[in-house]
């Protein structure tokens, strides 16, 4: 069974993986995904830096991660244009590494964590679709502590993504992050019982 996990910045999408994983699942991580393909040496990073200037990247020839986000968050266009530049490598390498662990572990539970899976049209490659949700005032709140950013800065990336409630709605499953981990861990053994899975 593959189960497309996704939610909004910050809203808890890799907490809630890290205890599927504890469980038995497998993960296809596409942020994970996302930073391999920007990588030195990777075609995409190449075309990236090809459209965005080489000042998007470090004297090491990394990419500077801030200095793109700030371009991109503040810009729909440029997000467009980058997104158009990594998004069809990105789901090619999601659908392989699916691909490869239903063969591997038919048994047992895969999930593909995936932060735009709603924004990029993904809908149609998973049966069923897990929204982990946290009220928009707990993620920014979250993302603000996590990565140091200022109000501003978190809510353009917010802002960037689709309305938290509107995915929840588009739900199959909700794991409610809201309140404390033990809650949350809670829902997921709840979840877990539900999918028929064994403990
Ligand atoms: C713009 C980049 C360099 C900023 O890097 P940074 O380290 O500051 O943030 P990070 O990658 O950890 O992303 C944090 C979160 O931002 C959000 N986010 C990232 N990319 C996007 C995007 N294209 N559109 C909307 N939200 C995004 C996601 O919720 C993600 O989990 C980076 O996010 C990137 O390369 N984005 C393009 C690839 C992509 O779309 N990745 C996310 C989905 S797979
Ligand atoms: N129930 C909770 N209570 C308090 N803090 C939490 C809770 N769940 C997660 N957090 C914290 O909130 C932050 C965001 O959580 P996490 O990294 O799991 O979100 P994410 O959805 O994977 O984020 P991103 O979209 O940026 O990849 C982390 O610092 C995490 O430790």
């Amino acid at each position: 069974m593959i189960i497309g996990l996704t939610g909004g910045i910050a809203s808890g999408k890799s907490t809630v993986s890290a205890i599927l994983i504890r469980k038995g699942a497998r993960l296809v991580d596409a942020d994970a995904i996302a930073r391999e393909v920007m990588l030195p040496g990777h075609e995409v990073l190449a075309a990236v830096a090809a459209y965005f200037g080489k000042e998007i990247l470090l004297p090491d020839g990394t990419l500077n991660r801030p200095k793109l986000g700030d371009i991109v968050f503040h810009d729909p266009e440029a997000l467009k244009a980058l997104n158009g530049l990594t998004h069809p490598a990105i789901r090619r390498e999601i659908r392989q590494r699916m691909l490869a662990m239903e063969q591997e572990t038919p048994e047992r539970l895969i999930i593909a964590d995936i932060p735009l899976l709603f924004e990029s049209g993904l809908e149609d490659m998973f049966e069923r679709i897990l929204v982990v949700y946290a009220p928009r005032e707990a993620q920014l709140e979250r993302l603000k502590k996590r990565n140091g950013l200022t109000q501003d800065q978190a809510e353009a990336r917010l802002d960037s993504q689709m309305d938290i409630e509107l995915k929840r709605a588009k739900a199959d499953y909700v794991i409610d992050n809201s309140g404390d981990l033990a809650d949350t861990e809670r829902q997921i053994a709840v979840l877990w019982d539900r999918l028929g899975l064994p403990c």
